[in-house]
């Protein structure tokens, strides 16, 4: 079975519920922005390029099942409109609001046209979102490859264990994953010794989704908690065997200070306490060159309830109960809870920023200028060459 978190044809939209996952497989049908903008916020659907993903199709099947205005102009206002709406349901991840610029610039431009219409003006909107999909694997696949290559080419000869945090795979994109995409990429190239995937709370994203994938890619993967990390690095000769942390992003600012799944920056402490190296893995459309430093994020902070509750099949002795799933209170009543969704990496603590066209690393001043590394990138210079700017 092929791991597909969105699944979509004309005017038709379907999400995998990752809040049933492992133990349940079900879709739930999106047919209109609103239905996008409750399964971003729900995290029934999550990660930074599938929330971007899942908003904008939203839109193009509601659109496509919508008996809209003959008007180009009245078509573009309402389109906008609902882009506005949808970038509110999730504040961190940039990958949503920079969609939300383009796409609106895309219908700007159709608008503009000399013979436009509501019909064309909906079929601009809808292939730009429906290309998002398609150029996500290819950008994952080539964060896999230089990722990959990074590492290898750090590490020397023999294989490499890694270990990243919360899920950045198939099931936070439209396919392959960021820094899982590098674990991919390691384990197709025969250099992976072992992937090491911590279990995220409070949401679980890695012992709910990234083993979840690992299992399905037959990748010899093994689940920590995230207070075991540190123990991890420090066991005898493991710093050896763990070549690096790899992690995704939800935006990297524009000095590659990074926020990401809360519990990131203290792996990155840890990482650089025990000599491992820091790497953080996204597409350029995660990297937001408008924002100066990790200063300046947004930082969602989560229901406590997400926190203190617990919600899983039962088990019965001996194996889970899919058809009785409950939830447990795992906290004392009364207690005060603070549940960011997401930390900063300040830059200093990162060795090395993945993307899809090559890994961006620190310059002779010790700081990453990602505004001039992008221009370079864009302009094909050659990954090896990146840093020293
Ligand atoms: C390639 S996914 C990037 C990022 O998104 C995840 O957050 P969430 O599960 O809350 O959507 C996590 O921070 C991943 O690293």
């Amino acid at each position: 079975m092929v791991l597909e978190a969105i699944r979509y044809q004309l005017g038709s939209l379907h999400i995998l519920n990752q809040l049933k996952l492992p133990h349940q497989t079900e879709y739930d049908e999106i047919k209109t922005s609103q239905d996008g903008w409750h399964a971003i916020k729900d995290m029934r659907t999550r990660g930074a390029p599938a929330i971007a993903i899942v908003a904008a199709l939203s839109l193009a099947v509601e659109l496509q099942n919508t008996k809209l205005s003959s008007n180009a102009e009245e078509v573009a206002a309402f389109i906008t409109e609902k882009l506005d709406y949808l970038v509110t349901s999730r504040p961190t991840a940039v990958n949503l609001a920079d969609a939300a610029r383009k796409l609106k610039k895309i219908v700007d431009t159709a608008s503009k046209q000399d013979v436009k219409d509501g019909e064309s003006i909906v079929k601009a909107y809808c292939d730009s979102a429906a290309q998002m999909l398609i150029s996500d694997v290819s950008d994952n696949q080539g964060i896999g490859k230089y990722g990959a290559e990074w590492i290898e080419k750090q590490a020397g000869s023999g294989k490499v264990s890694v270990l990243t945090h919360c899920n950045t795979g198939s099931l936070a994109t439209a396919g392959y994953g960021t820094a899982l995409g590098v674990i991919r990429s390691l384990h197709n190239n025969g250099t992976l010794q072992r992937a090491f995937c911590t279990e995220t709370r409070p949401y679980n994203q890695g012992s709910r989704l990234t083993a979840f994938e690992l299992v399905h890619d037959n990748i010899p993967a093994t689940l920590i908690t995230d207070s075991m990390a540190s123990a991890l690095l420090r066991l005898k000769g493991a710093s050896e065997r763990i070549a690096a942390i790899v992690v995704g992003a939800d935006r990297v600012a524009a000095n590659g200070d990074t926020a990401n799944k809360i519990g990131t920056y203290q792996l990155a402490i840890t990482a650089r306490y025990h000599g491992v190296k820091f790497l953080v893995a996204a597409p350029r459309t995660t990297i937001d060159l408008e924002t100066k430093s990790g200063a300046d994020i947004t930082i969602e902070e989560r229901p406590g309830k997400e926190m203190t509750f617990m919600q899983g099949p039962r088990f019965d002795g001996v194996d889970v109960d899919v058809r009785n799933s409950e939830t447990v209170s795992i906290a004392a009543k009364g207690i005060d809870v603070w549940n960011p969704a997401f930390d900063v990496t300040p830059a200093e603590l990162i060795d090395g920023i993945i993307t899809e066209i090559g890994v961006v690393e620190k310059g002779r001043d010790g700081l990453f200028d990602l505004t001039l590394a992008m221009e370079a990138l864009n302009e094909g210079v050659k990954p090896s060459t990146i840093g020293g700017f």
